[in-house]
């Protein structure tokens, strides 16, 4: 390890956890940037395949870089998540270079590096950032020192899902621009809809286009909707749930032109500020390692060569984000607010001792979609409320229904995400316990949907709700609340175990059930 480090110079960032190797300086600007792109020659995405382009190539792209440089202060690279020997590729010249140029190695997050840049190219302060690319999709904000994940994708990534359907077609790789292009020729096609609260999944989506027969076209208009709008839906959850305002969108797919559009919508209709980067920053790129590189540098973060190993499945949340000294904007604001609140589907209205529960049309939605997922989840949301109130479980009471508003009782109380004690976790378990125990599935499971009243639970918001006894809903049931928890408390550990107690309690199944969420949460620390 260098003694010290040059006071003055550029940063050199390599990246290449997936298909491209790219070299970047970056010291207050962008100094050079040069990338040497794989594209399989059939199919996807070879990882050894990849690696061996990835070696092939990295002198020259180091090479077309590097007389740029005045004085090199420290190298960054790519230390994970993406493809094991592509990972080591990078790392190992890094080191390499380090090394040569005697100064300090700094190991980047590659998902931290998407939403750095994505700041730096458009100046927001504090946004919720949807990540969207070949192997993530992430909701992600920023609390108390740290990138949380509010929700993600439970099974594949956008891009890759984009890219598998493309093939199952014969179209070229990547699949994402391909299925854009083909899809401004295509109509509406009803395709099947996943989120689970803050959490979405692709592969019922993927698999149910690649089998359809309707016209290529249409089926690539109907894929973008239906993935979009999963995507823009869980953004907007997020979004009234952790009270920012300002939306960021990074990653390959955030090239997508529909995509833009439609959380440019989304946002423009709730009031928050919306902003996507430059193509050069969006998807995978060496200037976002090396500009992060840059900030970790100077906030005193490098890594000891002997700590310097790639790290496959490195998440955003494990990373300690010492360069930003504010907290983020933590939860705030009031539950009805001057007697109106707006959720991510509803626009909800004090009336007295109700309140009047309205699911809204969004602009950003097709139009037949929109109309579709309002009907469904208004029906659901009554029937189940009941469902649920019948037995045990406390929800407020319905006075009245029609196609998109119900009239329900008005529960005055404390949400819980402006009160986390241990206390109310523990309520919380025996609410959800009751609920499981009675054969339902919430849903959408978030700390916006319990209000504490009287010592009690109340769940609200049954939109998403449905009839299940499988322990894979369950699961994900669980899951969700405890992504949440995470995402917004730094007492996680304990308020998730007076969770479990309550809920241990109330249900004889919790113990399979709480397996089972381990187990999807897994799932989620893919690569
Ligand atoms: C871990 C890392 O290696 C990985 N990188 C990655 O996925 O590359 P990225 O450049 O962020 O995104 C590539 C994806 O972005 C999609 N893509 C590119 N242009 C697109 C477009 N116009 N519409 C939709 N998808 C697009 C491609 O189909 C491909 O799946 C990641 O960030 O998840
Ligand atoms: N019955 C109720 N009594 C009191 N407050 C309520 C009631 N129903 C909803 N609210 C308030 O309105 C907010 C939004 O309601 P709700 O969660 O039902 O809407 P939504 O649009 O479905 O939300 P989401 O963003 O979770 O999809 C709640 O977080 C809560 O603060
Ligand atoms: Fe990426």
């Amino acid at each position: 390890m260098p003694e010290s480090i040059p006071p003055s110079g550029q940063v050199l960032g390599l990246e290449g956890t997936a298909w491209n190797v790219s070299a970047a300086l970056f010291d207050d600007d962008l100094v050079a940037l040069h990338s040497a792109p794989y594209s399989p020659p059939t199919g996807g995405i070879h990882p050894r395949e990849a690696a061996q382009h990835h070696a092939s190539v990295m002198k020259d792209v180091i090479a077309r870089v590097l007389p740029e440089a005045e004085q090199v202060r420290a190298v960054a690279f790519s230390q994970g998540p993406g493809l094991g020997p592509c990972l080591r590729t990078v790392a190992t010249a890094a080191r390499a270079l380090a090394l040569a140029l005697d100064v300090p190695l700094v190991g980047v997050n590659h998902c931290v590096a998407h939403v750095e840049i994505g700041r730096w190219a458009t100046g927001f302060a504090d946004p919720i950032v949807l990540y969207a690319s070949g192997a993530n999709t992430q909701v992600i904000g920023y609390l108390n020192g740290r990138y949380r994940i509010f929700g993600e994708t439970l099974d594949i990534g956008i891009g890759n899902g984009l890219d598998k359907f493309a093939r199952s077609h014969d179209l070229p790789h990547p699949g994402g621009p391909v299925v854009e292009r083909l899809a401004r020729e295509g109509s509406y096609l009803e395709l099947p809809y996943t989120v689970k609260g803050m959490d979405l999944a692709f592969s019922g989506l993927i698999s149910a286009a690649q089998e359809s027969s309707s016209p290529l076209e249409d089926v690539c208009h109907g894929l973008q909707e239906t993935a979009f709008a999963m995507c823009v839906e869980v953004t907007e959850r997020a979004l009234a749930h952790a009270g920012k305002d300002e939306v960021l969108l990074v990653g390959g797919v955030g090239a997508n032109a529909r995509l833009q559009e439609m959380l440019r919508e989304m946002c423009e209709d709730r009031g928050a500020a919306f902003a996507v980067p430059e193509r050069t920053y969006l998807g995978d790129n060496g200037a976002m390692i090396a500009y992060t590189g840059r900030i970790m540098l100077e906030a005193g973060v490098t890594l000891p060569l002997a700590e310097s190993q790639v790290r496959p499945g490195y998440r955003v949340d494990e990373v300690e984000v010492a360069w930003r000294s504010d907290l983020g904007e933590a939860v705030r604001g009031e539950p009805l607010e001057g007697g109106r609140a707006q959720g991510a589907e509803a626009v909800v209205e004090e009336a007295g001792e109700f309140i009047v529960k309205r699911r809204v049309g969004k602009r950003y939605r097709n139009e037949a979609l929109d109309r579709r997922l309002i009907i469904e989840r208004t029906r659901a949301e009554s029937r189940l409320l009941a469902a649920a109130r019948r037995a045990g479980v406390a929800t407020p009471v319905i006075r009245e229904i029609t196609a998109d508003t119900i009239l329900m009782e008005r529960i005055k109380g404390d949400v819980l995400k402006y009160a986390m004690t241990e206390e109310n976790l523990a309520r919380a378990g025996v609410a959800v316990g009751r609920l499981h125990a009675a054969g339902i599935v919430h849903g959408d499971l978030t700390t916006s949907n319990m209000i504490v009243r009287d010592g009690q639970c109340v769940l609200i918001d049954f939109g998403l709700a449905h009839v299940s006894s499988e322990l894979e809903s369950r699961g994900v049931d669980l899951h969700v609340l405890f992504q949440t928890l995470e995402s917004t408390s730094d007492s996680f550990a304990a308020l998730r175990e007076a969770f479990v107690e309550g809920y241990a309690e109330a249900f004889p199944g919790a113990e399979e059930a709480l397996a089972r969420e381990r187990e999807v949460e897994m799932r989620g620390r893919y690569l």
